[in-house]
Formats: C-alpha cells, sequence, structure tokens
C-alpha cells in the first residue's frame, strides 16, 4: 500500500468554523479528514464543499442504513457531492450493498469509494450478545466483511485488531479502514476494540480514522505529528 496519507482526521465538531479551523492546521498532501453524523447534522454539504475547496479528500461518514432504495440515493447524493469516501453499515444486507452499488456505478465520473461498517469500534462481546447476537465479534467482522465484498463494495470499517485475519480472507486491494486508533498515551474514551497507530499499520490497515487523540490534543498539530512518525516507523 503505497498511499502516503494513511491517516483521516475526524473532524467531529459542532459547527463549520472548528472544522475549518482545525482543517486549515492540517495538510491536505500529508492526511485525509473525516466530516461526521455530528458535523454533518449541523453544517451540512456546504462544509464539505469549503473542505473539498482547501484540498481535502472527504470521508462522508455517515453510516447509511436503510432500505435499499432510500440507502442508494443517499449514496448518490454523497458522490454527486465528489467525495472521495462514503459509508454504509453492512448489516443493511446484501440488497442494501448491492443497490448502492448499482447507483454509485451510474454516477457519472463518481471515482467514491464505498465501504461499510461491520462492527462499530465502540462494541464488545457483551453489546452484541443485548442485541441477541451471540458471537465474537471477530467472526461477525469477518462475515460481515466478506458479505460487503460479495457484494462489490470497495471495503469495510473494523477494528484494527480485526486486520491481520481479515487479511487472509478478503482481496489484496480491498480496503480496510480501522477507527478506535489509541496512542499508547491517549484516553481510551468510548472505544473498547483499539491498537496503537503503529500496531494498526503493522497489522496492513489500509487508513487509520483518527479523532479525539488529535482534535482534543492540546497540540494537535503536534499530535498529528507524533502519530504520523510512529506509522512511518512501523512501515
Ligand atoms: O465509520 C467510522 O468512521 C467509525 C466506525 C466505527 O466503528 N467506530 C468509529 O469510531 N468510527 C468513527 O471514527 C471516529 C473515531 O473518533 P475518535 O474515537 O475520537 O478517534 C468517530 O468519528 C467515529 O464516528
Amino acid at each position: 500500500m503505497n498511499d502516503a496519507k494513511r491517516v483521516i482526521v475526524a473532524l467531529d465538531y459542532p459547527d463549520q468554523l472548528s472544522a475549518l479551523s482545525m482543517a486549515d492546521q492540517l495538510d491536505p498532501e500529508k492526511c485525509r479528514v473525516k466530516v461526521g453524523k455530528e458535523l454533518f447534522t449541523r453544517a451540512g454539504p456546504e462544509v464539505v464543499e469549503a473542505l473539498h475547496k482547501k484540498g481535502f479528500d472527504v470521508f462522508l461518514d455517515l453510516k447509511f442504513h436503510d432500505i435499499p432504495n432510500t440507502t442508494a440515493k443517499a449514496v448518490r447524493a454523497a458522490a454527486e457531492m465528489g467525495v472521495w469516501m462514503v459509508n454504509v453499515h453492512a448489516s443493511g444486507g446484501r440488497r442494501m450493498m448491492e443497490a448502492a452499488r448499482n447507483e454509485l456505478d451510474q454516477v457519472n465520473g463518481a471515482r467514491t469509494f464505498l465501504i461499510a461498517v461491520t462492527v462499530l469500534t465502540s462494541m464488545e462481546r457483551q453489546d452484541l450478545a443485548d442485541i441477541g447476537m451471540d458471537i465474537e465479534p471477530l467472526e461477525h467482522v469477518k462475515r460481515l466483511a466478506l458479505l460487503t465484498q460479495n457484494s462489490g463494495l470497495d471495503g469495510v470499517v473494523c477494528s484494527a485488531q480485526e486486520v491481520a485475519p481479515l487479511r487472509q480472507i478478503v482481496a489484496p486491494e480491498f480496503q480496510l479502514v480501522t477507527p478506535g486508533i489509541r496512542p499508547a498515551d491517549a484516553e481510551v474514551g468510548d472505544q473498547k476494540r483499539i491498537m496503537t497507530p503503529g500496531e494498526a499499520i503493522g497489522a496492513g490497515s489500509t487508513h487509520l480514522v483518527i479523532g479525539r487523540p488529535i482534535t482534543r490534543a492540546a497540540l494537535p498539530v503536534e499530535a498529528l505529528q507524533r502519530i504520523e512518525n510512529e506509522i512511518l516507523a512501523a512501515r
């Protein structure tokens, strides 16, 4: 994997101004950015457009999970905005993912990556049991990753802990995008299935999604630089 931009900074802010002032401290040649539910619900497509104008690749993380037609049309809207990556929940099932794939393929000139969330990195075995699933997260992640690949998508979101076992069963070009990244000295917060940046790269993660360890750091740019150094050392 020779993509130099392995870090995707999660711009989880309550308003466009805060997100853009963080983005202004970042170099679009060195990292990508993610717009998620909080920021998009408040700021809408305008913030995506502003980030594109600044030269950033944008991962629009709205985790669509709905009936096939609704999800497909939402994915089309994202692709027409020109985002670099968009995601759905794999648990929406094969027909939902295939409909999204087909719709995306009809968007003229769209080069948007379409990936699916497997098991949220904030969940552990007990959380799956609570929703009626008596299964280890890893086993469910494997099942959903294969379903995602067979539905024609470009990759999955999973924890870096699952990357090594997944690499043995998916195609080499299948993207494994991993949130739940925590440098050794960072606060864990609500994440459960975590790994350090160096471990995640060593395991074969395609991209690392990192929010609070950068955005809540006293010196975000320095925090990102330390993470980039750790990644370089692990490659
Ligand atoms: O799809 C995602 O990006 C995602 C999936 C997942 O399983 N876990 C997860 O944390 N995320 C997102 O990744 C980011 C992680 O942020 P931090 O925990 O602050 O590093 C958040 O914006 C989450 O919405």
